[in-house]
């Protein structure tokens, strides 16, 4: 149930299946299910559209209206803003997957009046596809969509404008994904496994992280906080020159990248975080040795306006700054955006903001939905590089240790709470992780 439909897809879904009017069916009582269990009766209008989810609305109110309650239905341009906002509950049926252009001012005009409102399918306005706003799209209470849910459901500013989202099963049948191939998911664990630990593992067999750090050295020391954490079983900070005692069990090498690379065990480096001016020329030497890399912060500040620079890293972890120095302005598709910027790069892009993308350059892509508001506070993203490099140490191909570093970077920032810290999120990794990973058999032994 993980899989992330567009509208197209979903279209196409819907043709496979064949049976039109049972789906609407079903779908129209699934909204009024779902909103008798949330309400009560109330005097309830339906402003329906021209397509299926108008048909929608329609079937919802008799469904309604059988159980009692008072409904009026009205054609989307018949209805009055006087009368939209007397209702005492909205129905928008007015546009779902078939939006094909940006909602008309009189439109917008409805269903701003509405002091209530339970979306069916997506609020009208909202592009399923990319969770952005076409002209507008008014603040449901509820959205009830069908089968799979859609990227815009879970990208903002959409996540945002559906309120609770409802996903109901109107009898499509799952295997018409198998034609579908649907390249987008929700991040969660069933997209990834994390390794087992082998009982006679050692420390270089766990994985070999180093940390590139320049004049800030606290960021590099979160990335390595986070990497070991994670499960590295070596984590050296790479320092041009000695500073600081670090924290026990934390190696420093205050020697130049050209000797630490004669080491062919340091396979996988961090470069990036607070690594100041030299980052470029460090990532294009990492890069010329054939290591994995994990590219962050001043390392794609120093591959702005030049992307090809970031050929031959493994993960690039830009926020949306970052993101727009190197590869251009956003605009309405982070999604599309994202995955454009892992084709051109060759690298598992993470887009990181509260709805992080995952983006593989054959496709793929899951967006995040886990990450607290108070996740947003210095240090988290360097934190997160560093959980990347410990999982790509680990072995897990690049796109699952991207998904798996996100997700696992989400969920310690809920077990911390509001109030976090950066340097929180390494502590409760342990016992989150250990929950996910094939169980430990003593019989090994
Ligand atoms: N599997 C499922 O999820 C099912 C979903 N169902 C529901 O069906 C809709 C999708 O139905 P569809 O008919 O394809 O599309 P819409 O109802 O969203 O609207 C299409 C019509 O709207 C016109 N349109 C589009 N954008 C605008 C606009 N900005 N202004 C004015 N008119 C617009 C469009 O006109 P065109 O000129 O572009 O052709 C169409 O007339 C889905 O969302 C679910 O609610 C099924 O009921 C069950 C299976
Ligand atoms: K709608």
């Amino acid at each position: 149930m993980n899989e992330l439909l567009t509208p197209a897809e979903m279209g196409r879904a819907d043709a496979l299946a064949g049976n039109a009017q049972a789906l609407m069916d079903a779908a129209g009582r699934a909204v009024a299910r779902a909103i008798m269990q949330r309400y009560a009766p109330c005097s309830t209008l339906v402003l329906a559209g021209p397509g299926n989810n108008g048909g929608d609305g329609h079937v919802a109110a008799d469904y309604l209206r059988q159980a009692g309650w008072a409904v009026t239905v009205r054609a989307w341009n018949k209805a009055s803003v006087a009368e939209v906002a007397r209702a005492g509950l909205v129905i928008d049926a007015i546009f779902g997957a078939g939006l094909a252009r940006d909602v008309s001012p009189e439109v917008a005009a409805l269903l701003r009046a509405a002091k209530r409102l339970v979306a069916i399918d997506v609020p009208s306005g909202l592009d399923g596809a990319t969770g952005a706003v076409r002209g507008y799209a008014p603040q449901a209470e509820l959205t009830v969509t069908f089968f799979r849910a859609k990227p815009g459901h879970y990208l903002y500013p959409g996540r945002g404008l559906c309120g609770e989202l409802v996903l109901r099963d109107i009898g499509l049948p799952g295997s018409v994904l198998a034609q579908i191939n649907p390249q987008t998911w929700v991040n969660g664990p069933a997209l990834w496994h994390l390794p087992a630990r082998a009982p006679t593992g050692h420390k270089y067999s766990a994985g070999d992280v180093s940390v590139l750090c320049g004049n800030m050295p606290g960021a590099a020391r979160l990335a390595c906080a986070g990497a070991r954490r994670a499960g590295a079983g070596m984590v050296t900070l790479a320092a041009d020159a000695p500073f600081l005692p670090p924290e026990a069990g934390l190696i420093v090498r205050a020697e130049p990248l050209e000797v630490l690379l004669q080491d062919a065990r340091r396979k996988i480096w961090v470069c990036g975080p607070g690594l100041g001016p030299l980052a470029g020329h460090k990532l294009a030497r990492l890069i010329a040795a054939g290591r994995i890399i994990v590219a962050d912060a001043d390392a794609l500040t120093a591959c702005a306006g030049a992307p090809e620079k970031l050929r031959g890293a493994a993960v690039i972890t830009p926020h949306e700054g970052e993101f727009s120095r190197v590869f251009g302005s956003l605009r309405h598709d982070r999604l599309s955006a994202a995955r454009a910027a892992a084709r051109a790069t060759g690298a598992v892009a993470v887009l990181k903001g509260a709805d992080t993308i995952i983006a593989a350059p054959d496709g793929r892509a899951a967006i995040n939905a886990n990450a607290p508001p108070y996740l947003a506070s210095g240090g988290t993203g360097d934190v997160l590089a560093g959980i990347i490099a410990a999982l790509l140490a680990q072995e897990m191909p690049a796109f699952e240790a991207a998904c798996a570093a996100v997700w696992l970077h989400g969920a310690a920032a809920l077990k911390v709470g509001p109030g976090l810290l950066a340097e929180d999120i390494p502590a409760v990794l342990g016992p989150l992780m250990a929950r996910l990973r094939p169980p430990f058999n003593p019989a090994d032994y």
